[in-house]
């Protein structure tokens, strides 16, 4: 009998602290051969660990009298152990026809927020749910799979007001159904675990066996690998917790501010924590946009770290980071800027929705500048004034091309120049004083304005906008 292999559990509940004396454990036990086990296991031991034990069932109502049957199993065996039984209903067909969504995703949602009433309201502290070996290895696979850090599901993980645990996790499937057959325990086969409909199904019927069989440790070896995982993770997320504490200062607005002489000084490791996490501050119970190993997180990191230039990078909800030189600044842009006037006075930066606007003089700016520019243009003033001005456009605009007898109609302009209809009424107007538009910067510029440079030009217009 592998029972033998079961000795491993308790130390392995032991060294992750899965539970503590006097702890009341709900085990999730669905009539398959896994959590059946579970509870047995746990109803056996509970006094030698110094806890109570209680189980509870869901039943999804989607196999009829079948899913009813699942239900009895559990509580049969519970009346066999002493157990407490709590027997839940989730009408799933019901929930899917209110409200549609995933089949998968309604049962798991629906399932986890039975579990945690329930808790709550039996006085649990412990959910122990019964995922295995393999069941790990398989986690680890589809990670990889979608490029996501592969360190499995957690051993254990904070749920409702206690904790989930795993305590199976080093065992093999194998053991279960041993275990399963010297206690002479009833379990149930969920049919649709049969199914290739579903992704996990695919990885544990057709490549978990294939690695099983090339390297039949995999499974077990992974758990341990997971764990080293998780618990690097845990002391690396603390550590940038520290640093971000460090990095992130405030302008007398509250505005959030990193300087990128700080941020390069930390680790490239570091970096790559430090960055979702300020995005987590930033969008405060908001969702996040998934930005592990992502382009968008590379190019905050470059930002972030360099100290020439200007740059704009547009991030969802219309958060911006922008950085001027060795500053980054992180605002939200305005939802709208349609019928907006600014002033535009020379060597100042003009935000305009998710574009930076700014005159300044042509001897004061380099190449390097340039090259961080979305776009530039040189601006020759036949009287030596500079407009003054942005506003958004109004029906009626007209603009002085070169080439052209007279005026373009700037809606006919945008028309031609195949600016969408939801950006037209958003883009700036650069004005001069006597109400002349000399530009719509990013779409065309007046005659007035060239990428050539001569001793005439004294200014040049810089823009910056997110690509
Ligand atoms: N209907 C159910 N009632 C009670 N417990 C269940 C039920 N279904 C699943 N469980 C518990 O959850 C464990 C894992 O089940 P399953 O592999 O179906 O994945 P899951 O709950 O969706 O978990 P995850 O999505 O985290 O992998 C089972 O071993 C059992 O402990």
């Amino acid at each position: 009998m592998k029972e033998n292999r079961f000795k491993k559990v308790p130390a392995f509940i032991r060294q992750q602290r899965l539970v503590r004396n006097d702890d009341r454990v709900l085990v999730a036990c669905s009539g398959g051969v896994d959590s059946v086990v579970l509870l047995h296991y746990l109803s056996r031991y509970c006094k030698s660990l110094e806890i109570e034990v209680g189980a509870i069932h869901v039943d999804h109502c989607l196999r009829g009298e079948e899913s009813a049957t699942d239900g009895k199993v559990v509580q049969q065996l519970c009346e066999r152990l002493a157990v407490p039984f709590y027997g839940t209903t989730l009408p799933v067909p019901d929930l899917l026809k209110a409200h549609g969504g995933n089949l998968q995703e309604v049962c798991r949602t629906g399932r986890y927020s039975l579990f945690e009433e329930t808790m709550c309201q039996k006085g649990f502290t412990v959910l122990a749910v019964a995922h295995h070996a393999e069941d790990q290895l398989e986690t680890i696979l589809m990670q990889l799979a979608r490029g996501k850090r592969p360190q499995g599901m957690p051993i254990t993980r904070p749920f409702g007001t206690g904790q989930l645990v795993r305590p199976f996790l080093t065992l093999m499937k194998t053991d279960l159904y041993a275990y399963a057959e010297q206690y002479s325990l009833p379990f149930r086969e969920d049919p649709s675990n049969e199914k290739d409909d579903y992704t996990r199904n695919r990885y544990r019927h057709h490549i978990v066996p294939v690695l099983l069989n090339e390297q039949p440790s995999a499974a077990e070896t992974s758990v341990r690998m997971a764990g080293v995982l998780q618990e690097e993770d845990a002391f690396l997320e603390s550590l940038a917790e520290e640093q971000l504490k460090h990095l992130l200062t405030f302008t007398d607005k509250g505005i959030p501010i990193i300087h990128s002489a700080e941020f390069r000084s930390m680790h490239p490791a570091l970096q790559k924590r430090v960055v979702p996490l300020l995005l987590k501050y930033l969008y405060d119970g908001e969702t996040i946009p998934a930005i592990y190993n992502s382009d968008l997180l590379n190019q905050l990191i470059r930002q972030l770290s360099a100290d020439t230039g200007s740059a704009l990078i547009s991030l969802p909800n219309r958060w911006l980071l922008q950085r001027d030189y060795g500053i980054s600044t992180f605002v939200q842009a305005e939802e709208d800027p349609a019928d907006r006037v600014v002033p535009f006075p020379p060597d100042e930066w003009v935000q305009w929705g998710q574009m930076k606007l700014r005159w300044c003089k042509s001897s004061a700016v380099d190449t390097a500048t340039l090259d961080d520019m979305t776009d530039w243009r040189y601006f020759h003033s036949e009287d030596g004034g500079l407009p003054s001005l942005i506003r958004s456009r109004q029906s009626g605009d007209r603009i002085r091309l070169s080439g052209m007898e007279h005026p373009k109609r700037l809606s006919r302009l945008l028309i031609d120049e195949k600016v969408k209809q939801s950006v037209r009424d958003r883009l700036p107007v650069i004005v001069s004083e006597q109400g002349d538009i000399c530009a719509v910067p990013g779409v065309r510029y007046s005659d007035s304005f060239t990428k050539k440079t001569s001793a005439d030009q004294a200014y040049i217009l810089l823009m910056v906008w997110p690509e």
